[in-house]
């Protein structure tokens, strides 16, 4: 919890006269019991309401400061924790955005919300609990018996019986609980996993009829949070019964002697009752250190895991100062016996992958699922970093560029169509903010999604909800498209980004491409062989090796894998016909 402690400098000022503000209310709550025994004693007893006025008057008086004291306090921990909240959240997402992808894989977006949204929430809690409580409650605690031994040492015994024993119940019921609640964070990871896949996929949930399936998931995940509550519930409702009917002896015990010092002329009636507010007061401030603990200890839960988010240095570093130059008329992008896995060296997604691509070639890559197409050019932008070999973009590392300088220049469109909420032209800007109508509109055009933009009412200034719902997958696809030819990037990637289309607009898609973007290097992943047919180059994937590169035609003649695919796909004259 402490590395989190330098987001709270800022608001060192508030830290600290928070605290002395709730101190003031404390030390106020303190002095009423004196005041009441002193009323009782002086005011009540002799009949002087004159007195009574005027001891009512302090005490209005010390519970109107008192109240002051406490609003500034909470005021300046609203501060301190939204502030702080704020500030972590902030760093958190930016800290998750240096990620490469085999981090966010590794925590898994649910957990991510789940640690930027819940766990933030519980830190902030705590920064305002630190301020308005930490030092109130003990001080409450102790300050009430100290007063107490003042009022009358002997009855004060009472308290050192009963507040070990309240403490001792307190502890046992604490560290018992205590460890359900680390668990119960976990199991929230676990709700927010089924929610947001259960929501993020309710069109197929509804398509299978699944929705029994998920609510049983939901209900599943949900019962195993509510069970574990449910046993801290237990537990924790023992407390108040507890420490209440330890209370309620010691208040019978220091009234039954009380009455006696009362009678032995030690105590004043006043006093005996000043003794029950101090016992009341400390009980109370006990059980408010207790849920100190709580919530502290499920801040600890929480800073594990927000500093687990900090303590992760993405896998794929980006240079510092980095500035490239071009070697002369080298490849545009060269894999050089370049192997890749996700988790681990036995289980290589790619392997060996040895092959260059030159400026303006169009390139095919086709394979069978799972054969490490997406992987392959994944690594281009540096999604993943290869586990070993090297990348070369016109002769230098990938890892040599900056983010920028390599992710500019390359026109990225990935298999599943993600646009953003807005409209179709902030998402077409989306990469180049100062680009002209004119490159939106060759861009829409060569995308195959001028006819279908113009068409709409509101053209480019059409809205797109979230996820780009309100579109087809064609449309979205189309729309992903253009948004990566709005930059005239030098590498186009599309990765199955055509697999919604009609054959013909697929076709008139690849022709335009051609035609259109003469210079640009295009990679192009299908599993329909009619799509990358026409390539420049093929290359040919099968589990993760290259099974063969070449044109279509050199292809027929020397790839087993390559003529299975066509002609599982295409009929004997097209496979024949160029
Ligand atoms: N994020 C990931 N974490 C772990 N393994 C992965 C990940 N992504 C892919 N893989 C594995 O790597 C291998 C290659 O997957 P990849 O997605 O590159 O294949 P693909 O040829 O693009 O498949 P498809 O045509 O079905 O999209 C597969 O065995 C897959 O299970």
């Amino acid at each position: 919890m402490l590395k989190l402690a330098k987001y709270l400098k800022k608001y060192r000022k508030q830290v600290i006269i928070g605290p002395i503000f709730k101190l003031i209310e404390a030390i106020f709550e303190l002095i009423v019991p004196i005041i009441t025994a002193k009323m009782i004693d002086n005011g009540v007893r002799t009949g002087n309401i004159g007195y009574v006025w005027r001891m009512g008057g302090i005490m209005l008086l010390l519970g109107v400061t008192g109240l002051c004291s406490a609003l500034i306090c909470q005021k300046l921990a609203s501060i301190a924790s939204q502030g702080f909240g704020t500030v972590v959240r902030s760093e958190l997402y930016k800290h998750i955005n240096t990620f490469s992808h085999a981090e966010i894989d590794r925590f898994g977006t649910p957990s991510l919300i789940t640690r930027m949204t819940n766990d933030i929430n519980q830190l902030q809690y705590a920064v305002a609990m630190l301020i308005r409580l930490v030092i109130r409650a003990p001080f409450l605690a102790v300050g009430a018996i100290v007063m107490a031994m003042l009022v009358d040492f002997p009855l004060s015994v009472v308290f050192l019986i009963a507040t070990p024993l309240i403490a001792f119940v307190l502890y046992i019921i604490m560290t018992r609980s205590v460890p359900f609640f680390r668990v119960m964070q976990k199991k929230l990871d676990a709700i927010s996993l089924v929610t947001r896949e259960g929501l993020s996929g309710v069109r197929v949930i509804r398509a299978f009829s699944k929705q029994k399936n998920e609510e049983e998931r939901f209900n599943a995940a949900a019962d195993d949070q509510t069970g574990t509550a449910i046993r801290v519930g237990k537990l924790s409702a023992l407390l108040n019964p507890l420490t209440y009917t330890i209370m309620n002896f010691a208040i019978i015990a220091i009234v039954w002697f009380g009455g006696w010092r009362v009678d032995s002329g030690g105590m004043t009636q006043g006093e005996v009752i000043a003794f029950v507010n101090y016992m009341t007061q400390t009980l109370l401030a006990m059980i408010v250190v207790a849920n100190l603990v709580v919530t502290f200890t499920k801040a600890a839960a929480s800073a594990t895991r927000v500093n687990e988010v900090f303590e992760t240095v993405s896998s794929v570093a980006e240079p510092i100062g980095a500035s490239v130059t071009p070697v002369p008329n080298a490849p545009k992008i060269q894999f050089k016996n370049v192997s890749f896995s996700y988790d681990g060296p036995d289980k290589y997604a790619v392997k060996n992958l040895d092959f260059s691509i030159l400026p303006g070639e169009t390139v095919g890559i086709i394979g069978g699922t799972g054969s490490g197409k997406s992987t392959l050019i994944n690594l281009i932008p540096r999604f993943y970093d290869v586990s070993s070999g090297e990348i070369l973009i016109d002769g230098v590392d990938v890892r040599e560029y900056s983010f920028d300088a390599l992710r500019g220049q390359i026109g990225m469109v990935p298999q599943e169509a993600v646009l953003f909420s807005g409209t179709i032209e902030s998402n077409l800007r989306f990469g180049k903010r100062d680009a002209t109508e004119k490159e939106i509109e060759k861009a829409l055009k060569i995308a195959q999604a001028y006819e279908f933009v113009s068409a709409l009412p509101q053209g480019l200034q059409s809205p797109v909800n979230q996820g780009g719902k309100n579109f087809s997958g064609g449309q979205k696809q189309r729309l992903t498209i253009a948004r990566a030819l709005v930059g005239s990037p030098q590498i186009l990637i599309l990765d199955d980004s055509a697999s919604a289309l009609d054959f013909a607009t697929d076709a008139a898609l690849r022709k335009s491409i051609q035609k259109e973007t003469s210079g640009m290097t295009v990679l192009m992943v299908s599993q329909r062989a009619s799509t990358i047919r026409r390539a420049d180059k093929i290359i040919v994937l099968d589990d993760g090796e290259v099974a063969g590169i070449g044109t279509h035609e050199q292809l027929l003649e020397s790839c087993q894998v390559y003529q299975e695919i066509c002609l599982s796909q295409l009929s004997k004259e097209e496979v024949s016909t160029k």
